[in-house]
């Protein structure tokens, strides 16, 4: 597979995508809005040479031309106004419209990368979180660019017109230069200070939840550990924002020297034309008019490019990226996604590290999911039985090795097919704080609505009676921090979790990773057995049932028993093959029996 670059893409190739993704949302207002708020620069910038005419008209007591000097000014005074009012509407509205096209599109490349990879990873998700952070006000890139544009016509047309009283007074802009250039490298610096500070704000919004919300709450209290929060969140915001605070000081003073450059040509530009031969009261308010606004313009051209480098463009650089990212995981699916599996699951000298980890989880795993067999994994704490799991849902890919489907490379076969294929839950599951129909129906999100799909999944994790026990049943709101939304125990959100693992008919993966911790032992018996008898019915169709337990009596009953120890597959086989030899699974079955009798 392509590694994606960790270097954030070009700046103009990212302008160019997101003008590109703004076309496609809104054709018409990207046109208006570019169109108004450049054609609105240009009466502004004539208003100097309106003013010249108006001054030198009166100075030589010309009656006609002073009333068209004066309408003239009237004009391109009212056509600003209007083009900027018209503008800003427009462009208002693009970027609200394009925010939630965006919002959506960024989520969608995210979700799009079959692995979680860029989820765990720090550097990625530094990235992302400003990328996050940034998401919907990319969106008023647009108007940024539109107002570089605009400043740039200014610009253009008022050192033009400096030009014609005196062509040397083109020069101006050259001593504005230096603004320029400090607000190019004040930008680039502070975006660096930024990115290395984001760790550090991350970790104090983490702290600032962790203090701020009910869940914690009590570890927190028992454990007194308020008072260590805050100062850890203190300490953290200090690394995140002091040194950004330091930098923006310092450009601060740079850019403060830079306008002094410019300040002082200014005033000998006025006083050159002011005292030269030839002058007049037309040239000198050209001059003085056109100056000022020249200084006006650059600030404003500074100010948008320095905006438009730092937070839209770099936003923009930052979609691009997870554009490339997203695109670099999912070019090798070219295989078609298996209806049946004939064969079964095979790994293949599979090793496994977790991004940035040095550890191997798992080192060289051979073995084989048959196709219509059970499997339980087994393994003491941190053995690896989660990530096994992880890898057959290709939430992460082996660091070497391979995983085959019926001989088909598991990261040639298009992710989200494969994941429909599958069905089950984790130790880890999510609370969906929904009504009780959708935070089960979402198990198959297109019979979300079903009702009689709800209750055959309940009914297949023995959820029923908690459902029944709710006051609107399964159109109860689950959640009480939500309108008539009841309270739910640990036990309950995990048998409900596993309702909506159960929600699709015919997986060719169950994967059941202790989604039963918090059931007695022989209910989670009873409940397992059900699966593999349910699986073994329907071996047609070779499903493999991959179940996860520390508890033995459930164990026993699988077709094949894994037992992880090391990193490695330890051993494996039926329950009575194991005992027979006496290794590592019949010494934890005679631990855990002896604890029971
Ligand atoms: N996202 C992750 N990033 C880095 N390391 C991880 C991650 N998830 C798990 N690990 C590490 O991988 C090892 C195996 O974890 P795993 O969850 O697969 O074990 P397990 O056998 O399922 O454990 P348990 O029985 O406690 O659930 C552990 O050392 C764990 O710390």
């Amino acid at each position: 597979m392509a590694s994606p670059s960790t270097e954030l893409p070009s700046s103009l190739r990212s302008l160019w995508r997101s003008l590109v993704l703004g076309y496609r949302a809104e054709p018409l207002l990207l046109v208006v809005g570019f169109v108004t708020t450049v054609a609105a620069a240009l009466p502004d910038a004539l208003f100097a040479l309106g003013l010249k005419l108006l001054v030198q008209a009166m100075a030589d007591r010309a009656g006609d031309t002073i009333v068209l000097a004066a309408l003239l000014l009237a004009a391109l005074s009212t056509a600003t106004w209007l083009l900027s009012v018209a503008s800003d509407r427009t462009d208002l509205r693009l970027a609200e419209r394009t925010a939630v096209h965006i919002e959506s599109y960024v989520a969608r490349l995210q979700s799009s990368v079959p692995t979680i990879e860029h989820h765990e990873r720090a550097e990625y998700v530094d990235r992302l979180a400003l990328l996050r952070d940034h998401a919907s006000a990319l969106s008023q890139i647009y108007r940024s660019v539109f107002r570089t544009a605009g400043s740039v016509v200014r610009l253009v047309v008022v050192i033009g017109l400096l030009m014609s009283v005196q062509p040397i007074l083109g020069l101006l802009v050259l001593f504005a230069l230096p603004t320029v250039l400090v607000s190019n490298r004040r930008g680039a610096v502070e975006k660096r200070v930024e990115e290395q500070g984001a760790q550090g704000r991350r970790l104090a919004r983490h702290l600032f939840v962790l203090g701020a919300t009910a869940a914690p709450g009590k570890e927190i209290r028992v454990g007194g550990l308020g008072e260590r929060l805050r100062g850890g969140r203190r300490a953290a915001w200090d690394q995140g924002y002091l040194p950004l605070a330091r930098a923006r000081w310092i450009s601060f003073w740079w850019l403060a020297a830079a306008w002094a450059i410019f300040a002082a040509a200014f005033v000998g530009a006025v006083a050159v034309v002011a005292t030269g031969d030839g002058a007049t009261a037309g040239s000198v308010a050209l001059v003085l008019t056109a100056g000022t606004r020249l200084s006006a313009y650059v600030g404003q051209t500074v100010n948008e490019v320095h905006f438009l480098r730092t937070i839209w463009l770099d936003a923009s650089r930052r979609m691009v990226w997870l554009e490339d990212f997203a695109a670099a995981h999912s070019l090798a699916a070219d295989l078609p996604v298996p209806t049946a599996l004939t064969d079964g699951i095979e790994f293949k000298d599979v090793t496994f590290r977790y991004p940035g980890a040095e550890r191997a989880v798992l080192r060289n795993i051979d073995l084989r999911l048959p196709a219509g067999k059970v499997v339980a994994v087994v393994g003491e704490n941190g053995a690896g039985k989660s990530t096994l799991v992880k890898l057959l849902c290709r939430f992460y890919d082996p660091s070497s090795g391979r995983i085959t489907v019926d001989g088909a490379d598991l990261t040639r076969i298009p992710a989200d097919g494969w994941r429909d294929r599958f069905a089950g839950a984790f130790q880890d599951f999510m609370r969906f704080e929904y009504p009780v129909q959708h935070a089960v129906g979402i198990g198959d999100r297109d019979r979300m609505d079903d009702r009689a799909a709800v209750e055959v999944a309940a009914g297949r994790a023995g959820a029923v009676d908690i459902v029944d026990g709710f006051p609107d049943g399964y159109d109860t709101q689950l959640g009480v921090t939500w309108r008539d939304g009841v309270e739910v125990s640990f036990g309950q959100w995990q048998r409900l979790a596993l309702a909506r693992g159960f929600m699709r008919d015919a997986p060719l993966l169950l994967a059941l990773d202790e989604p039963t911790a918090a059931i007695d032992a022989e209910t989670e018996h009873a409940l397992f057995e059900r699966y593999a008898d349910a699986a073994r019915a329907e071996a047609g169709s070779g499903r493999i049932t991959v179940l996860v337990s520390h508890r033995f009596s459930t164990v026993r009953m699988a077709d094949l028993i894994v037992v992880l120890d090391g990193a490695h597959v330890a051993e494996q086989g039926t329950h009575d093959e194991l005992m027979a030899r006496g290794g590592k699974y019949a010494e934890l079955y005679g631990i855990q029996a002896a604890a029971y009798q």
